[in-house]
């Protein structure tokens, strides 16, 4: 018997990601998924590609999950804080949603509303001092998936100085998955098929976490659906400050890790090549006319965005080697 793991909300899009990703993993045995309305059913009727995995989805119960030596809870806001406050302190957790993410009350008021449950550790292991940290937490908040598309491609740039923290814009596209599972009439086939759109124009959610995790004063974000399942392509714009040279610094940045990639010189992040992996791809060019900086970056938002990103996280925080159960490969085409 390896390491007990459990997840709640198995049923959704990132709870299916985190049980596939558990079944290959080397150490981590899955001992409960948990659902809501879909529980009772058979965890393959509900995630087909998880066939042949012999798991019924039982209730989302405390009881259910206080068995597991670390819990991931994939569940809509508001949800998690109050599972996560009735699970024993031994119990490591790993929360997808946003609910521990802001450490400002006032920023969760505004962009979330009710009641601040306090921030957690955040699970993003490539910000300085954070793999350490993640590593000694017994609660871990993982990032929301646009917010670690764009502060793996900003907060080197603003630390090092690169680029001015007042000014930055950033366009971003998301598959639909991100919107999760629930039956939604703007996520219909017919409505996103040959469609592409804005959404939550200037008052997105995660403005707030991405300014948290990269130190940016000021960010205009605007996301756009895109129709296709999975991915997210971010294009990041800042002036640069002239101190530091902003391919160098992203470079020094991710020199050596294992998940974040620069690419070479003249190739451009494609959210294809970064599907049903932990990777996240970038490449960093000076805008011609404007002088902006332009970083684009690009990772699976169940991957990297969440599920992936969640067991990198569960990694350290069990002692295990970060990379056991992920791939740094995509599965293009
Ligand atoms: N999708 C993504 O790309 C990302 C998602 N996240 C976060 O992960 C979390 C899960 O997202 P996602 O998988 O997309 O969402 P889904 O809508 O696909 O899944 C939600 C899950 O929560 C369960 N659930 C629904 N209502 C309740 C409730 N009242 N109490 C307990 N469980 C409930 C559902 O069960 P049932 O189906 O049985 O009703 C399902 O298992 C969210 O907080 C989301 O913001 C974070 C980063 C990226
Ligand atoms: C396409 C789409 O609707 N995406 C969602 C992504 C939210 C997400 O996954 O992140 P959180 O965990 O912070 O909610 C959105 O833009 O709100």
């Amino acid at each position: 018997m390896g390491i007990r793991v459990a997840v709640a909300g198995a049923s959704g899009y990132a709870g299916g990601e985190l049980v596939r990703l558990i079944a290959g993993h080397p150490e981590l045995d899955l001992v409960a998924a948990t659902a809501h309305s879909q529980a009772g059913a058979a965890l393959s009727a509900v995630h087909p590609q998880l066939a042949g995995l012999d798991v019924t989805l039982t209730a989302t119960d405390p009881a259910a999950l206080a068995d597991a030596d670390l819990v991931f809870l994939a569940l809509p806001h508001g949800e998690s804080a109050a599972l996560a406050a009735r699970l024993p302190d031994a119990v490591r957790v790993v929360d997808l949603g946003a609910d521990h993410r802001l450490t400002d009350p006032a920023a969760w008021e505004s962009y979330y509303g009710g009641p601040h449950a306090g921030a957690w550790t955040y699970g993003l292991p490539e910000l300085p001092g954070q793999r350490a940290a993640i590593a000694a937490a017994g609660r871990v908040a993982n990032t929301g998936c646009y917010a670690a598309t764009i502060t793996l491609a900003l907060a080197p740039l603003i630390a090092a100085g690169a680029v001015e923290a007042d000014d930055v814009v950033v366009v971003a596209a998301s598959g639909t998955t991100g919107a999760g599972k629930a039956v939604k009439p703007h996520l219909l086939a017919s409505e996103v098929m040959g469609d592409l759109s804005t959404y939550k124009t200037g008052t997105h959610q995660h403005v707030p976490e991405i300014k948290q995790a990269t130190g940016a004063r000021s960010l205009s974000f605007t996301p756009m659906l895109a129709p296709m399942p999975r991915g997210i392509l971010a294009t990041v714009t800042a002036r640069p400050t002239g101190t530091a040279d902003p391919a160098a610094t992203l470079r020094d940045a991710y020199a050596g890790e294992s998940f974040v990639r620069v690419l070479p010189d003249g190739t451009f992040p494609r959210t294809a090549a970064t599907l049903g992996s932990n990777a996240c791809h970038l490449q960093v060019t000076v805008d011609r006319d404007s002088g902006r900086v332009i970083v684009v970056s690009a990772l699976d938002n169940l991957g990297k965005g969440a599920a992936g990103q969640a067991v990198q996280c569960a990694n350290l925080m069990l002692g295990l080697p970060e990379t056991a159960g992920l791939s740094a490969f995509g599965v293009m085409p």
